[in-house]
Parts: C-alpha cells; sequence; structure tokens
C-alpha cells in the first residue's frame, strides 16, 4: 500500500456483499480529448477477444482526486458483448454456413441467446469476491444500445502461457504448483459459491501485473448450482425458495459446455467404450504427441454407460488437465488424426484412453519418475500420484478439491502448511436468494408502445372488479416508470451500502456535461436511512419513504427470507402490505391504482418472471392461485426440474417421493454448514501471511489477500495494488516482454476455444461479432444513433418514445401491523 492509496483504503469496509456491482443503465458515449470515452471510462488498448465481445483495457476517471494523482485514472478491464438483434442472428446464421469445420471450434448458440448468456454470467461474477477470481465491478447495460459492457478488475499479466512452439513446457514446476495452488483456492471459493465454472484451462487463469499471483476468469459457461448453493449454505442457512425463477436448473449441467481437450469423461460419457476407427479395438493407442507409450485404462475405464452425475467435479478434472498442460507442455488426451471425426476420437480418448508422461517436467526438466512411478517421495512421483487422482474417470473416484488442497505437493515449499489450509478455507455465510441474481438484471429500459399504453388505459376503465395480475402488480409497486424521460445515468446498488465511496453521479453527469445537460439529473440527497441510493427511482424512492415513514417495523418470522416475489406478493394479502395509496386495500380499485399498474412492464413484455409461453400476467395470476393452493397443501408444490435430474443420477431406492427439499438438494452434495463471514476470514488472511520469495504469489507480506480491499464497491475504490498499477501512463501496464524471460515467450494455446452445446452435437461457428460499429457511430455522430441501430433495438416496435423503467428487486415490504 502506497502513501496516496492508504487514504483510500483506511475508508473501505470488507463486508461480503455480492450486491456491491453496480449497474448502470445509461452509456455515454463520447471522445474527451481525442480518446473514446463510455460514461467515465476512457477507452485505451484492446487485450483480448471472445467469442461473444471484446474486452479493452480502459481507465476510470475519478474526479474525486485532483488531476495527476494516481488513484485519479484506475486500469480496469471491460468487456463488451452484443446483444443479440435479429440482423446480427442473420448474420451469425449466414457466417455459419461458410465456416470450415473445425476440432476448436467453439459452439455457442445452444445456450440461448447472447443476451441470456452473458447475463447469467454477470449474475455469477456478480457473487464471485475473492483474491483468485477476477472481480467485477460494474455492469453498463443501456438497454438502448447493442451491447452490455461489464466493468472488471484488470489483470495485467495475461493469460497462463504453458508451451512454447515446439510444444514444449514453459513454466518451471515451481511456478506451476504455485498456478495450481492459486486456482484450487479460486475454485473452492467458487464451490463453495455454488457455481460450477466448466472452463477451467490455462487460458482462464489470469497472472496479476507482477504475475505473483493467478486469478480465474470467464465465467461465460459456468453454472450456479442450486444444490451446491445449497449445501454450502448448510441447514441454517436455507433460505430456499423453489420458486425462484433465477436459480439456475441442475438439468443445465447435461449441456456440453466448456474446451474440449478439458471435458470430464462424465461429460462426453457417451463415448465410453466406443472404440474410434484410429484407435485399436482394445482401447486404442492414441499418441498424445509423446515418446512415451499411451495404453489402455483398464482401471481408469468409465464404470458404466449410464450417465453418471455431472458436478462440480468436472472442475476437479479439468484441473487436472491443466496441470499436466503446464506440467508436459501439451495435452493429456488427443485426437487420434488418422480418425475421421476428430472430436469423437477426442472424446473417445478422454473417456477410454490413459495418459502417458514424459521423462521430465516443466521447464526445468525434473524427472518424472514414469507414469506409474514407485516408493520415493520425489516431487515427480508426487505429481504423477496427484494427477492420477485428478484425471480419475469415475467421478466417483475422483479427488475431492479439500483433498488436493492438502495434497503433499501443492503443500510443498509452504512456509506453514497448516496455516495455510486453515486461513485459506472458504467460509461465510450463504443464503440463497432472490437477490443476488435478480440484480444481473434489476436494471431494463424500454421504449414507450403508445398502442398498447392505450389498450391498457381503456382496459383499465372497462374492467370493474380488480383481477388478480393487477393485484399482483400492485404489489410490485417498486416497479415504476419515469414517464416524462427525464432519468438520467441510473445506478443500482444496494441500499445497505455506505454512502461513503459511493459513485459520484453528480460528477460523472458533469464529465459528459454539454453532451446530456438538458437530460441528466443528478441524485437528489440521501435517502432517509443516510443512504443515498444509487438509483434515481424518483416514484419508487418516494414510495418506499413513505412506507418507512408510516409502517413501524415489525420483525418478520422468517427474516431472512426474500423469496420470489410472488410468494412474497401473495403472502402480503395475509402478512404484508405497502403503505401507499396504490397498495391500500381501500384504495385498490381506484382508477390512480389502476392507473399505476399500467406503467409495470411486466404487463407488456415478457419478463425475468414469465416462464417460457406464458405472458407475465397469466404468470402473475397463476403464481397467486399456486400459492394459496400451496399453502392449503404444500404437497401440491410442482417439482423442479433438478429434482427430475436427481432421480435421474441417484438409484430409485434413494430418491424419496415428495418434493425435492432443500436437505435432498444438499445432501446430494454433501457438504458442511459455514459459520465464518468472509470478511474476517479475509483478514485474518491478511494479518497471518508472511513474506517469502520462495512462494511469491501465495504468501507475501500485505500479500496477495492482504491487499485485497474488498469493498471497492465502486471501480473508483480499487485496491492500492491495482491503483497503482499504472497510475499515470497513457500506455497499458502491458504483459511485460522482460517477463517473457522468466516465463517463456508468448505462445497460443490451440486448445482454448471454449464449447457450449445443447445436445453434444459439433457445430461450427463463431459469436464474434464486429468492432464497437455502434459506439463509433455514435462518437461520430456526436452521440445521435442512426437508423440502422434504431432497427435493431426496435424489433417489435411500433410507434415508440424512449424512456427508462427501473426495476429494484430490493425493495422490501412492511409488516402489517
Ligand atoms: N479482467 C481481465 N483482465 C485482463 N485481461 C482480460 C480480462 N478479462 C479478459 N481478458 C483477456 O481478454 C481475452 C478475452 O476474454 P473473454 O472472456 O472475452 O474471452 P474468452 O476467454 O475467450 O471467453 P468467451 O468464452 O466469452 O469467448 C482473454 O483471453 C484475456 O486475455
Amino acid at each position: 500500500m502506497n502513501q496516496n492509496g492508504a487514504s483510500v483504503i483506511q475508508h473501505i469496509k470488507a463486508p461480503f456483499d455480492p450486491g456491491d456491482v453496480v449497474t448502470t443503465d445509461r452509456l455515454n458515449a463520447y471522445r474527451d480529448e481525442g480518446r473514446p470515452m463510455l460514461n467515465n471510462y476512457a477507452r485505451h488498448a484492446k487485450i483480448g477477444e471472445g467469442q461473444h465481445g471484446e474486452v479493452y483495457l480502459c481507465y476510470q476517471t475519478n474526479p474525486r482526486y485532483p488531476q495527476g494523482h494516481p488513484n485519479r485514472r484506475i486500469p480496469v478491464a471491460m468487456k463488451s458483448v452484443r446483444r443479440d438483434n435479429p440482423r446480427a442472428k442473420q448474420f451469425r446464421q449466414l457466417r455459419q454456413q461458410r465456416l470450415p469445420t473445425s476440432a476448436h471450434t467453439p459452439l455457442v448458440d445452444r445456450l440461448g441467446t447472447t443476451e441470456a448468456k452473458i447475463r447469467k454470467e454477470i449474475a455469477i461474477m456478480k457473487k464471485c469476491r475473492h483474491p483468485h477470481v477476477v472481480r467485477l465491478y460494474e455492469i453498463i447495460d443501456d438497454r438502448t444500445r447493442d451491447k452490455i459492457y461489464m466493468v472488471m478488475e484488470y489483470l495485467a499479466g495475461g493469460e497462463v502461457k504453458w508451451k512454447n512452439e515446439h510444444d514444449q513446457p514453459i513454466l518451471s514446476v515451481d511456478q506451476t504448483r504455485r498456478i495450481i495452488r492459486d486456482a484450487v483456492l479460486g475454485l473452492e471459493y467458487l464451490h463453495h459459491q455454488g457455481i460450477i465454472h466448466r472452463d477451467i484451462k490455462p487460458a482462464n487463469l489470469l497472472w496479476t501485473e507482477d504475475r505473483r499471483q493467478v486469478k480465474i476468469a470467464d465465467f461465460g459457461v459456468s453454472h450456479f448450482s442450486y444444490a451446491q448453493r445449497l449445501a454450502a449454505a448448510g441447514k441454517d442457512g436455507l433460505v430456499e425458495d423453489p420458486e425462484d425463477p433465477i436459480l439456475m436448473d441442475d438439468t443445465d449441467l447435461t449441456r456440453r459446455a466448456g474446451t474440449p481437450s478439458f471435458l470430464a469423461p462424465e461429460i462426453v460419457y457417451e463415448h465410453t467404450n466406443d472404440p474410434s476407427p484410429g484407435s485399436s479395438s482394445s482401447g486404442g493407442v492414441l499418441t498424445a504427441g509423446s515418446s512415451s507409450l499411451t495404453h489402455a485404462a483398464s482401471s481408469q475405464s468409465m464404470p458404466s454407460m449410464q450417465r453418471p452425475p455431472i458436478t462440480k467435479s468436472i472442475d476437479v478434472w479439468a484441473l487436472g488437465v491443466t496441470l499436466y498442460c503446464l506440467l508436459f507442455g501439451k495435452t493429456p488426451f488427443v485426437a487420434d488424426p488418422a480418425a475421421a471425426g476428430t472430436e469423437w476420437s477426442l472424446y473417445n480418448s478422454i473417456c477410454n484412453n490413459d495418459w502417458s508422461v514424459d521423462d521430465t517436467m516443466g521447464s526445468d526438466c525434473l524427472p518424472t519418475g514414469g507414469r506409474h512411478p514407485t516408493g520415493e517421495a520425489t516431487e515427480g512421483a508426487m505429481v504423477v500420484r496427484l494427477l492420477d487422482h485428478l484425471l480419475q474417470k469415475d467421478v466417483k473416484a475422483r479427488i475431492t478439491l479439500d483433498e488436493v488442497k492438502s495434497n503433499k505437493w501443492i503443500l510443498r515449499g509452504l512456509a506453514e502448511p497448516e496455516k495455510w489450509l486453515r486461513i485459506t478455507m472458504p467460509r461465510g455465510k450463504i443464503n440463497v436468494s432472490v437477490d443476488e441474481t435478480s440484480d444481473a438484471m434489476s436494471s431494463v429500459h424500454f421504449r414507450w408502445n403508445w398502442g398498447v399504453v392505450s389498450r391498457r388505459i381503456s382496459s383499465l376503465f372497462r374492467r370493474s372488479p380488480r383481477e388478480p395480475n393487477a393485484d399482483f402488480q400492485d404489489a410490485r409497486g417498486a416497479v415504476r416508470s419515469d414517464p416524462h424521460g427525464q432519468l438520467g445515468i441510473r445506478r443500482h446498488q444496494s441500499a445497505r451500502l455506505d454512502d461513503a465511496f459511493s459513485f459520484n453521479a453528480n460528477a460523472n453527469a458533469r464529465r459528459v456535461e454539454g453532451k446530456q445537460r438538458s437530460e441528466t439529473r443528478p441524485p437528489t440527497g440521501p435517502s432517509s436511512n443516510g443512504v443515498r441510493s444509487k438509483s434515481i427511482e424518483r416514484w419508487a424512492v418516494s414510495a418506499r419513504r413513505d412506507a418507512t415513514r408510516s409502517t413501524p417495523a415489525i420483525p418478520e418470522p422468517n427474516q431472512g427470507r426474500r423469496g420470489s416475489l410472488p410468494f412474497l406478493f401473495a403472502e402480503r394479502n395475509t402478512k404484508y402490505h405497502t403503505v401507499s395509496s396504490q397498495s391500500s386495500p381501500i384504495a385498490i380499485d381506484k382508477p390512480r391504482a389502476r392507473f399505476a399498474n399500467i406503467f409495470n412492464i411486466s404487463h407488456w413484455r415478457p419478463n425475468k418472471f414469465s416462464p417460457p409461453g406464458r405472458s407475465p400476467t397469466e404468470t402473475a395470476s397463476v403464481s397467486i392461485a399456486e400459492v394459496s393452493r400451496r399453502k392449503t397443501n404444500p404437497a401440491a408444490r410442482p417439482l423442479r426440474r433438478s429434482e427430475e435430474a436427481l432421480r435421474h443420477y441417484r438409484p430409485k431406492s434413494q430418491v424419496s417421493s415428495g418434493p425435492l427439499t432443500a436437505e435432498r438438494r444438499a445432501s446430494s452434495w454433501g457438504q458442511g454448514d459455514q459459520t465464518m463471514e468472509f470478511a474476517e476470514i479475509s483478514s485474518l488472511i491478511s494479518s497471518s501471511y508472511e513474506h517469502s520469495e520462495r512462494e511469491p504469489n501465495v504468501v507475501s507480506l500485505n500479500g496477495p489477500y492482504a491487499d485485497r480491499t474488498f469493498a471497492p464497491r465502486t471501480p473508483s475504490r480499487l485496491s492500492t495494488n491495482v491503483a497503482t498499477a499504472s497510475p499515470t501512463s497513457e500506455d497499458p501496464p502491458s504483459r511485460r516482454d522482460g517477463d517473457d524471460e522468466e516465463f517463456g515467450p508468448a505462445c497460443l494455446d490451440e486448445d482454448s476455444s471454449t464449447i457450449a452445446s445443447g445436445d453434444g452435437e459439433w457445430r461450427n461457428g463463431s459469436d464474434l461479432d464486429d468492432d464497437d460499429g455502434d459506439l463509433y457511430n455514435d462518437l461520430v455522430n456526436g452521440g445521435a444513433r442512426s437508423e440502422e441501430d434504431d432497427d435493431d433495438d426496435d424489433d417489435d416496435s411500433e410507434d415508440q418514445e424512449e424512456t427508462a423503467v427501473t426495476f429494484s428487486p430490493r425493495r422490501r415490504l412492511q409488516p402489517m401491523e
């Protein structure tokens, strides 16, 4: 921590709050001193490109600091992802038809729209706050734009490279161990959060600028497991809500997603005992480009043809493949070049073949002792045995992450292994609630559709008895719009956060002064509890204030619960009410209450509460009926698909009838309960680490954990080490050339393409979108949108005018007196 950063750090609290990620629903693109600006981020070099978008180095301009202050410009990585639109979809389909077949071609289209995927990635990243997981700081999600922007922690060291052009390893065994150790900690945390990464590979491990630690990145195909989350929550933390529309169903795991060479056998299980044309009938000899013999893995073949459960263990397998790559400069399983279907052959190899080891490992060429080392506890023998456990084809016999962590080779070189194990243990209470994930979608723009509005208005006057859906909509009184289109930059954030470092929307507005002076309104001041809301939801906030003033807080019987909205709203009928004219039982039939209803966008368009094929209104009315039915008859709860999945995976005898309870889900993961708060752990870690030259990326004075300044709610509160990474330079604190000597030259990782498919079929294509066409257009046209752009967005609009509505899922209903 340097002198300049100290003042920032001392104010930073360390509570774990996934709501920390800022959501901004207005993007202002302009130029400042010739540089493209996106809100208060100055865009610099492009640092990467994925299937869905590009990643740029940006500097956040922090106006609270004077010119020249190192914290005035903070480097961040900004990933821009284009939403799906009909024209882009058409274009992509056309392009795909012309693409040649390749084993490494990404398959991404089967997981739904690009936007759904990016939202899933955002929802997952929002949960993550760990020294070995890349942090998400802000989402810029302006519905009127073609792109969503993710502002992340910038990892200047780049991705972990592991082989040279001759397929030789470029990392020493020591470096490999430290990378794997960091990855284990990050993974352990993710699993604890209920997240299965699904794409662990060297390319998704990013170095910090000083190359002392790596962090897990890219949650594009990650899975948020309800079962895993419940398991991690432990008995006391269960806040189960079977109706939660956002928590992902575990059957999603059966989709094939990840990078082919890193896929676990259970993912491609259908290739088990299925000899490839290029391999021998006994299981085949598939050379891995090594001089050593690759022989059939009789002891490690998959136990049966029944699909094994797909669990977090797939990450453990991928970690094993990663370890192998770093040690030997190649992947353990390869497709037979002679085989006709390359990917088929690769999967066949993963399922049926054993892997080989070279005589030496790492760039320092330490001896391995062969594939089946005997006796002595040499480093080579230790690693090969660990690989044996990691690359265990039978998922039930595969080593767990806990066991990996306490493996001898992993702990090797640590000054105090016991202490390391203790302080790095992920703990902290986890509650399963709708808020965390819905925040990813909490900011919704829409355009007025006057045809629909007028129909709605007239229908309101026609309707005499109040309909159930209206009841539902009123209960969601937090959803309000600004019909005057006066909203400026809107931000969402948990009102629980303190104001000390809140984003300075005034300053931000000033920054774009001249561009939108007429339309930008700064926040109106602190809210009643002294916390300034990030959201400029004037209607909703005032409604909340009313409620706060006039209703004494009565503790709820189930205080921690933040269930699905349909449940809560239904419960409102008996337990809660919001003190506003809209929700008053007396005012319920007043025209004014009905008018309030029309501002609810869930009437107009499908939203996240609408299951596919059902209109939101249907959803609302069904939900209310369902709720009362379930209240009287709990056994009437419909089964979630995850329960079906569980039935499928577990023997029938073990699956009792009845609804899938939290305990049953949790037991399928078998994890204990957790008590320690994350902040407590982080402070413990900070105070416990000692400096060690030998283990620079794990143990250091004020080391990797200590430099965690856990609560940069906005990028303006980035930790000092990030802030000082490149305080004044215009150029990116790039992957330093000098490092190549130590870490070997950068080289291409050809196995880094990610696939995601629904049915395991191979398809070719790329989702690469064009460059920031819309942004440049904005810049060139001074912020005006072209007709072409409008065409993209206005696919289903008739006569529309732009405005916005903000939806806050964090609104709390007041208990009834
Ligand atoms: N936070 C970051 N800091 C530094 N570089 C990053 C960061 N995030 C991504 N990158 C770089 O940008 C590249 C592209 O990242 P991105 O996640 O978009 O692509 P990807 O890993 O191929 O994922 P996808 O599955 O979406 O294609 C990465 O390979 C990495 O080098």
